[in-house]
């Protein structure tokens, strides 16, 4: 099998070496041809939870049009980063399957507009953090929850077959149920994690970043009916607690100066509550608070 991995970001990069380590062919897309001749010339590293590192090669290119022939497409790039994706993939043939890895919920509806047969989402609580251009480190073990949308699941039977207990892959069925679960997830930790700037362990280590994670789910289960079954507190503390190394991708962006992935996540998420007249006060002053950090443009 020959899968395109288009985003060499910390969950491009992550993904690609594990499926290396099963014996599918990836070829790692970047942006920069600087980043695809240094994957090319030097090995992919991966950093394992436990320290031990693992090497492989993997082809890289920058030329999305020369993606024709594979048999999977997965983008993990982040949100913002879709827009100019959309009409390169759009060219693409219809036949070719693709696999949506973002956090959020705004893709959903824009990702199903593309021409293409077979299109499925991924909500993956994994840590990774990007250390060089060919180096990822793996900051957690976590599902990549894959669900198909369109078409059949045919393209995705290997990746739903890895078995790797370091990348479990389960199938799930409803996608767009998967990624509002998985965006109250990332409610919950993302924002936090960014205005404070602490590792997703320290949500739960510190009182006050504990106390502040507590009354935002507790804002979020009175706006949302079924959510406390479906998301139990205890399972926001296991995220935590097994990412706790972690650089949330947000915190990330704010420390790369990027814009982030607020409006896809929590801004979303704070417009579903409000259409049923809750207003999340906390939820949403974060919400705020990562806006004017962006807009402050601190790393400029
Ligand atoms: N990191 C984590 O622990 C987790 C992340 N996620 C989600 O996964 C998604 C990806 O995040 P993450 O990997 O952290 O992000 P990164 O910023 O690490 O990686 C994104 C990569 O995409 C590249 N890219 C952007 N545009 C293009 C393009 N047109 N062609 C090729 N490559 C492109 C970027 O290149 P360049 O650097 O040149 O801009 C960058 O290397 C996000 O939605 C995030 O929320 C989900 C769970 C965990
Ligand atoms: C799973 C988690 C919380 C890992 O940090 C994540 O989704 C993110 O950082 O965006």
């Amino acid at each position: 099998m020959n899968v395109a991995i288009i985003g060499a970001g910390a969950v491009g990069q992550l993904t690609a070496s594990f499926l290396v380590e099963s014996g599918i062919s990836v070829t790692l897309v970047a942006r920069r041809q600087g980043q695809a001749d240094e994957l090319n010339a030097k090995y992919l590293t991966r950093v394992n939870v436990d320290g031990t590192k693992t090497v492989q090669k993997v082809a890289s290119t920058t030329r999305i049009e020369e993606l024709q022939q594979h048999d999977l497409i997965v983008i993990a790039v982040k949100y913002g980063q879709l827009q100019k994706l959309y009409e390169q993939l759009s060219s693409l043939p219809s036949s070719v399957p693709l696999l949506f890895m973002q956090n959020g919920l705004a893709h959903f509806d824009e990702a199903l507009r593309l021409p293409q047969k077979n299109i499925a989402f991924c909500a993956v609580s994994f840590g990774a953090q990007m250390i060089n251009q060919s180096t990822v480190r793996h900051r957690g073990v976590g599902a990549c929850k894959i669900a198909i949308e369109r078409g059949s699941s045919d393209a995705f039977n290997e990746l739903l077959q890895l078995g790797n207990s370091f990348y479990p892959v389960e199938l799930v069925v409803n996608a767009e149920q998967m990624l509002f679960e998985k965006a109250v997830f990332n409610c919950l930790i993302n924002p936090l994690t960014a205005v404070l700037q602490v590792k997703n362990g320290e949500l739960v280590t510190n009182k006050q970043a504990f106390l502040l994670m507590q009354t935002i789910y507790r804002e979020l289960t009175a706006a949302f009916e079924g959510l406390e079954q479906a998301i139990p507190f205890l399972g926001v503390i296991d995220l935590c607690e097994k990412t706790a190394s972690n650089t949330s991708s947000m915190l990330a962006d704010r420390m790369q100066g990027r814009k982030s992935e607020i409006d896809t996540i929590v801004g979303v998420i704070l417009e579903k509550a409000l259409a049923g007249g809750h207003n999340l006060p906390t939820l949403r002053t974060l919400y705020h608070q990562v806006l004017a950090i962006e807009e402050s443009g601190e790393r400029r």
